[in-house]
């Protein structure tokens, strides 16, 4: 089997690369803070230095990096992919970037004579340990064919959604939707409580009607017990609003309800709870407490 780069090994991407390695891939990672590496390395993962260096080795590479800083930085800086990149090679970004940013970094890796795709993903930390995230691919073509195999693995459905952009607005639309009902979500828990309801309650009667969802019964049963270990970092969700927004700008369309659940995750991270789950938004939008 051919060698396949991993760049980024946080949440996500330690998860992915570790079902790519649980599969029989062979897998090259590199990470920004290089220890992370470690605990591949254990499950049969060979470590190289720099991005340039993965690359080199490897017939494609997929990154999975925190927003579109990084994904710009890891190819574009000293040491990037840019630097060995070639016909012959492939680079997949399943980063959730804008479709500028993956534009950037397409005509890069083309004018190159290298292939590119846009791959990011919905699922969260426990769909992409069990390889069940949804793909969002788009770009070249070919590239795709071939990371079907690894895709297969990662996730439990592939999308191809025709060229670069599409990828990246898909997953915008998704998270902006996402985060919106997350705020939706949390305002009702809040209103259960403070009118005397029992939230637990809320939650198990809105399990058995029509806007029942895994959302939901996932994250309800922490969030009322105010606990918020980290699956998909707040910081990231506002990241996804913010350019979801962006993208409501470019085309002119009125996203009220989105401008405000963003404004409820920007308090939250200015109350320093970023780096926690993004259901931690329930902090931020139960506010103070009622006064009598
Ligand atoms: N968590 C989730 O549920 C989901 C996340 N996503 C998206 O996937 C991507 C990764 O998310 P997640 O794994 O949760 O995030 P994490 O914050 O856990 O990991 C971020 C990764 O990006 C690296 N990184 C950050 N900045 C830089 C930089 N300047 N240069 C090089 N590397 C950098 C980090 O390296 P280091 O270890 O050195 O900090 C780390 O490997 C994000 O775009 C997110 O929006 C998509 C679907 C679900
Ligand atoms: O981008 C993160 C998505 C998280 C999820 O789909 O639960």
């Amino acid at each position: 089997m051919e060698e396949v780069g991993f760049l980024g090994l946080g949440i996500m991407g330690k998860a992915m690369a570790m079902n790519l390695l649980r599969h029989g891939f062979k897998v090259t990672v590199w990470n920004r803070t290089l220890s992370r590496c470690d605990e591949l390395v254990e499950h049969g993962a060979s470590v190289a230095k720099t991005p340039a260096a993965v690359v080199k080795k490897c017939k494609y590479t997929i990154a999975m990096l925190s927003d579109p800083s990084a994904a710009l930085s890891v190819v574009f800086d000293k040491d990037g992919v840019l630097e060995e990149i070639c016909s012959g090679k492939g680079y997949i970004d399943m980063s959730t970037v804008d479709a500028d940013t993956s534009s950037k970094i397409s005509e890069a890796i083309t004018s190159k004579g290298g292939s590119f795709l846009e791959a990011p993903v919905s699922g969260s930390k426990k769909p992409a340990e069990d390889g069940q995230l949804v793909i969002l691919a788009a770009g070249e073509k070919a590239l795709y064919e071939e990371a079907i195999p690894a895709f297969d693995v990662m996730g439990k459905k592939s999308f191809f959604l025709g060229q670069v952009g599409n990828g990246a607005k898909m997953k915008l639309v998704v998270n902006m939707i996402m985060g919106s009902m997350l705020n939706a979500f949390s305002e009702g828990l809040v209103l259960a409580d403070r009118s005397g309801l029992n939230p637990q309650t809320l939650l198990d009667v809105l399990d058995l009607g029509g806007i029942a969802n895994p959302m939901f019964r996932m994250k309800g049963p922490t969030m009322i017990q105010n606990s918020y270990s980290p699956a998909f970092p707040l910081k990231h969700q506002q990241k996804d609003m913010r350019l979801a927004l962006a993208l409501g700008d470019e085309n002119a369309v009125s996203m009220p309800v989105a401008a405000a659940a963003n404004e409820a995750f920007k308090k939250a991270r200015s109350m320093g709870l970023g780096d926690l789950d993004f259901s931690a938004v329930f902090e931020a939008v139960k506010g103070p407490e009622k006064s009598s």
